[in-house]
This record gives structure tokens, C-alpha cells and sequence, in this order.
């Protein structure tokens, strides 16, 4: 009758793209309007923080930083400091669900949403800088992030280097019967947490740990049964693609690295056809080596800062000169 046609009449299309007159502004986890931080709109709408360090003169390539599980960007000022020192354009983001952005604080309905993201941010700075090579630089997950978004793109990224990156499962924690009783629970009560990262293991250097420890941007709850599920399943997709790695990269790790083994870092070295890999084992080390004793921190920047320089391809022009 008339009074449906009239309600159907009072619908509004409401774009999604524009805000809804007077609707109030998409704030940050901590109560930050969007319209006042750098930020990306993901594929599902969600507001992603994201920071830049850019150099004062022309840059000669894009590295892009990929942060770990419940930690967030802020903590690679340091380094990306240090690579925008040589000329290079540094860009990161908070992942869905870490730090300043949003989404559920350590989860995610798919990892696959993380190397989504990556690739989106990585895309918007190649379209503002055609002609630069790019550089991805990962941790811990952000290693595995790192690793499954080149193999997306395998002919698209200059190098990759990965500092600690997640490979393998620790054995200690991944038993199979510990695999079987996360699968089991993740059907059953896949909120159910598990216990939390154990931050002394994150660096020798206790200053460090405080440090992370006190860093309200940082997730400190306990890992989801589901986060935990996801992270087994993008340890099994880096498996599959291991054999077809052919792209450059430098492999960072501590042998005593009691969150992400050692071992899973010396099957990528072993097993990937790439001709252009490298691997610097560092005795003792810990979890977060950018972050461990001060002589490993500042031999890992000098490191990773050397390998991209030394594999940002001679220009045209120069070649030419
Ligand atoms: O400086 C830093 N580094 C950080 C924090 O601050 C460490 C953290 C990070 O990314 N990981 C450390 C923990 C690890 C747990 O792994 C699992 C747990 C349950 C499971 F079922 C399957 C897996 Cl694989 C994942 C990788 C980033």
C-alpha cells in the first residue's frame, strides 16, 4: 500500500565512500579522528595508521616495513631513520588489529587480509614513485608477511630482508599433540586464549623489554586459539612456496631465538632456488635483534642498510653516463 511505497521512498542510498552528514569521524583504537593521522582505508573499510620517513632529496628506492604480532610500527623509527639517512623513502602501517588502526586487537578472519594490505600500501607508493625500486623489510610475522607478499609478486621487489622472520613453528610449542589440541579447540572455543609472548625473550638488553613492556601500543593479552590457527596456516603456505622463492633476500637471525626458530630461517636459506640469499647467524642472539644488545642493534641496521643499498639497481642514466 502507500505506506510501504512511502517508507521504500524514505530510504536513502547512502555512499559508503562519503560519511554520512553529521555522522561522527572513524577515531583511533586511543580516541584519534582519523582526519588527523596518516592513514589507508583497507579493502574492508577498516583505518589503517601509517607512517612516513621521507628524505630530503630525490629518493632512490621504497622500503616498505612490515611490524610482528602485537606490536606495531612506531618501534622501526630507528631503523627507518637510518634508511631515509640514505636517501631511501621509508613507509609503514599498523596491521588490522595492532596499534593505531583498527580491527579486533590480535586477530584476523584470514592472514591472507595481512599481505592484502601490504600490497595495497605498496601499490598507492609505487603510483607515487613509478621509477623506484621497492624494498620490503619484515620481523618476526611481518617476516611472514614479508615472504608471502613477494611470492604474490615475485618479479616486483628488489630484495627483502628479514630480521627474525617467522618460518617455522617453534617444536617446543608446535608438539603435535599441542597442534592437534589447538585445531580441536579452535572448533570449539576459537576465543579461547593461549598465553601471551613472553617479552624477556624479546632481547638481552632489559632496557628493551621495559621498553616493550610499557609501550600501550603494543597487545599484551593472550593469543587467540584462531590468531594461533592462522599463523600455522601461513607457516604452511611459506612451505609450499619456499621451492619457488627466486627473488633477492637476507635472512638475520639470533641461534638463540626462543619465539621464532632459527631452524625455519635456515630452511629458507637451504631450500630456495634464489642465487641472490644471504643468511648472518648472530651467536646468542635474541628474538628482536634490531632491538637485542647494542652491538647486535647497530650491526643489524648496518646490515640491512649495506644489503639495500648494494642491490638498489644502477640507474639507466648512470649506466649511461
Ligand atoms: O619486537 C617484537 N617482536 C614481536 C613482538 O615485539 C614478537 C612478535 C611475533 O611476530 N611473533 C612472536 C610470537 C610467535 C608465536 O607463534 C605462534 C604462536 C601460536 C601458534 F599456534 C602458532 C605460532 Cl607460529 C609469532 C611471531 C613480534
Amino acid at each position: 500500500g502507500s505506506d510501504v511505497l512511502s517508507s521504500l521512498l524514505r530510504v536513502s542510498v547512502t555512499d559508503s565512500s562519503m560519511p554520512e552528514p553529521g555522522a561522527a569521524p572513524r577515531r583511533s583504537p586511543q580516541g584519534v579522528p582519523y582526519s588527523d593521522l596518516p592513514h589507508i582505508v583497507n579493502a574492508d573499510g577498516l583505518h589503517l595508521f601509517c607512517r612516513y620517513w621521507e628524505p630530503a632529496g630525490q629518493p632512490r628506492a621504497l622500503v616498505f616495513i612490515a611490524h610482528g604480532a602485537g606490536e606495531h610500527c612506531g618501534p622501526y623509527d630507528e631503523m627507518a631513520q637510518k634508511l631515509k639517512e640514505f636517501s631511501l623513502l621509508v613507509f609503514a602501517h599498523d596491521h588490522v588489529g595492532h596499534g593505531q588502526s583498527e580491527g579486533d586487537r590480535m586477530n584476523i578472519k584470514d592472514f591472507q587480509i595481512y599481505i592484502r594490505d601490504s600490497l595495497q600500501h605498496i601499490d598507492l607508493m609505487k603510483s607515487r614513485h613509478p621509477d623506484l625500486p621497492v624494498f620490503i623489510v619484515g620481523h618476526s610475522m611481518g617476516g611472514a608477511i614479508s615472504i608471502l607478499t613477494a611470492c604474490e609478486r615475485p618479479g616486483d621487489f628488489a630484495g627483502v630482508v628479514l630480521i627474525a622472520p617467522l618460518v617455522q613453528m617453534n617444536p617446543e610449542s608446535a608438539t603435535p599433540f599441542k597442534v592437534f589440541m589447538a585445531k580441536l579447540l579452535n572448533h570449539m572455543v576459537p576465543s579461547l586464549t593461549m598465553g601471551s609472548i613472553e617479552s624477556k625473550w624479546l632481547s638481552r638488553d632489559k632496557r628493551q623489554v621495559e621498553a616493550y613492556d610499557a609501550d600501550e601500543l603494543n597487545y599484551h593479552g593472550g593469543m587467540r586459539v584462531s590468531f594461533g590457527m592462522q599463523l600455522m596456516a601461513a607457516v604452511e603456505r611459506m612451505e609450499r612456496e619456499i621451492p619457488s622463492i627466486s627473488w633477492p633476500f637476507l635472512l638475520l637471525h639470533g641461534d638463540a631465538d626462543k619465539l621464532c626458530d632459527i631452524r625455519g630461517s635456515r630452511m629458507m636459506h637451504d631450500n630456495s632456488p634464489s642465487t641472490d640469499k644471504k643468511i648472518k647467524i648472530y651467536e646468542g642472539g635474541y628474538h628482536a635483534l634490531h632491538h637485542d644488545l647494542p652491538e647486535v642493534a647497530e650491526s643489524v641496521l648496518k646490515e640491512l642498510t649495506t644489503w639495500i643499498t648494494e642491490h638498489i639497481p644502477a640507474t639507466t642514466s648512470q649506466e649511461a653516463q
